[in-house]
């Protein structure tokens, strides 16, 4: 039986390190952490992740604002916000909550956020610098940095000899992952919907991401006996079991199944999620760090 990483219980360690260090920056320089976070619409998810967001902010200290910006907001106001945003220098970090409305150019979006405050990592710099191995100086997406910690906890973190594979080509999942698991020396895999044979190459993994979006599509016979795995999925299914019209978040692996097989594994919720904003605080008080001149902690 495998064990159980508890992203939870390490995302509380990250976020009280966040706040020992974002008090030790305003002592000596003045400088308070400030994090923006920008929705638009109504999304009952993203009100979820916003709100989370928010309150762990607030826990780690930082000066925290939020825009809740209405569904029809255009997107050159929505520009003129980041615009804003950039130039505030009470704000060391910008997210701007995904997916936005149709009618607006995600992409336009995410270059407008100043790269030494993109602190989801999404902008062009900061893909290209973890592209070319400049992890220092790059904000790296919090998804797949929490995964690397929870990994790290793991294995530590040379990955030499490890194979590796994710499931899943996301640029906010996948791509980052595989670049952060090369780095660590691992032989990387990237799968996705077009791969042949998908369960005969998972089975060759030490290392296993779920990055796929749909639930409970990894089985355990799957998985290579002893691998950790690392699911990244986060779906609400129905649950009838819990009573009429009640549903529940499962991940992308079938965790009873996979279980049994691995020798680690993170659960959904209270895995990957957690560690989510965890990351996001420390890429936020890294960013004050940086435009105070002063050398970053590392987490
Ligand atoms: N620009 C941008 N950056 C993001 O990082 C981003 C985004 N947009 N859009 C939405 C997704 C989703 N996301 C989550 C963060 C935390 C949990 C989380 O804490 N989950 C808990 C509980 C989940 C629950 O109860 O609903 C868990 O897995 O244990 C989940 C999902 C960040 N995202």
């Amino acid at each position: 039986m495998a064990d159980i990483i508890d992203g939870k219980a390490i995302a509380a360690d990250v976020t009280a390190k966040v706040k020992i260090v974002a008090d030790s920056l305003l002592e000596k320089t003045g400088i308070q952490t400030g994090l923006a976070v920008v929705i638009v619409g109504e999304d009952p998810a993203s009100q979820v992740y916003v709100a989370n967001k928010g309150r762990t902010a607030k826990a780690c200290g930082f000066h925290s604002v939020e825009h809740k910006l209405p569904e029809d907001t255009s997107e050159q106001a929505l520009v003129d916000i980041v615009e804003s945003l950039n130039n505030d220098p009470a704000i060391h970090g910008i997210l701007v909550q995904l997916p936005l409305p149709k009618h607006i150019d995600a992409g336009r979006i995410i270059q407008t956020i100043a790269p030494e405050k993109d602190v989801d990592g999404f902008h062009f710099i900061n893909v290209g610098k973890l592209g070319t191995g400049e992890i220092d100086t790059a904000f790296v997406p919090c998804t797949p940095a929490g995964s690397m910690l929870l990994i790290e906890r793991v294995l530590g973190k040379d990955l030499s000899g490890k194979t590796a594979v994710v499931v899943g080509r996301s640029n906010i999942v996948g791509k980052p992952m595989f670049n952060l698991l090369l780095a660590a020396n691992a032989t990387v895999t990237i799968a996705h919907s077009r791969t042949r044979d998908l369960e005969a190459l998972c089975k060759t993994a030490d290392i296993l991401i779920a990055a796929v979006g749909r639930p409970q599509m990894i089985k355990g016979d799957w998985v290579k006996p002893g691998a950790v795995l690392i699911d990244v999925g986060i779906n609400r299914i129905d649950a009838p079991e819990k009573g009429e019209g009640k549903t529940r978040l499962v991940g992308d692996a079938d965790f009873d199944s996979c279980q049994a097989v691995a020798s680690a594994i993170t659960p959904v919720p209270g895995g990957v999620g957690p560690m989510t904003i965890a990351m996001l605080m420390a890429n936020a008080v890294t960013s004050a760090y940086r435009s105070a001149g002063e050398e970053a902690p590392s987490f």
